[in-house]
């Protein structure tokens, strides 16, 4: 009789006791956890309590120990397949001045072999349509982080990061991101986002890290 193995979903990301300091500041220590696809882990904690710092951690930055993994091996911002599986909106984003807001879109869908009318369809979910030919220079606070979140979901990606995303969003932005992220993890992407925002976490989050607790 043959036993049937229950299979169990993989981890996409596995941060294995990482700890990240600055100088003698010790920002996080002893911290593990996995992040499977299709679901979203949400980082809390007040101001300074290394939201950013583990997040930039999980897409190359050198933490001081432990391992951070992608997919079974570890992180390499410069590793080709990590960079086609893994999209980020942290901080805020350096555009090229000379280019247009759909010039900016068109490069990066081309970059990532996406159809041509794939950056107008983005500009019109996210919202920026009738600034698509202005230069980044010329918008709002609020339409840049449009564009901000705009430059990740005009690629594929298996594993999405978000610092603060909701930053600067109207009300309609904010319940547009939450439905957007919730969608993105039917399609099978793993999530992990810092945020401020109650709503938003208890919206997409499936577990919830706090900092500095
Ligand atoms: N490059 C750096 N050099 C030295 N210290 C740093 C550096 N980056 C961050 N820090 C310090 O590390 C701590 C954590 O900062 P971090 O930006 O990760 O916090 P955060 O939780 O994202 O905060 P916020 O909610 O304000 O965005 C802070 O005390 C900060 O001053």
């Amino acid at each position: 009789m043959s036993r049937k193995s229950k299979k169990t979903p993989t981890s996409l990301v596995s941060v294995t006791d990482l700890e990240h300091a600055y100088g003698h500041r010790v920002v996080f220590d002893h911290l593990s956890f996995h992040v499977r696809a299709g679901r979203c882990l949400v980082l809390r904690g007040p101001n300074g309590s290394g939201k950013t710092t583990l997040l930039r951690c999980l897409v190359g930055e050198r933490p001081t120990s432990g391992t951070v993994t992608f997919d079974g091996r570890r992180v390499d911002e410069s590793d080709p397949r990590f960079r086609a599986d893994v999209a980020t909106v942290l901080g805020d984003l350096d555009f090229f001045p000379d280019l247009t807001v759909l010039e900016h879109l068109d490069l990066l869908a081309r970059a990532h072999g996406q159809a041509p009318e794939q950056a107008d369809e983005v500009l019109e979910a996210v919202g920026i349509s009738d600034v698509r030919d202005q230069f980044p220079g010329t918008l709002s606070s609020g339409q840049r982080q449009r564009l901000a979140l705009a430059t990740a979901f005009v690629r594929p990606y298996r594993l999405l990061v978000l610092d603060e995303p909701e930053q600067r969003l109207d009300t309609d932005g904010q319940a547009w991101l939450a439905q957007r992220l919730a969608a993105d993890k039917r399609a099978g992407a793993a999530i992990v986002m810092a945020t401020h925002d109650p709503d938003l976490a208890a919206a997409v989050g499936d577990d919830v890290l706090e900092l500095g607790a």
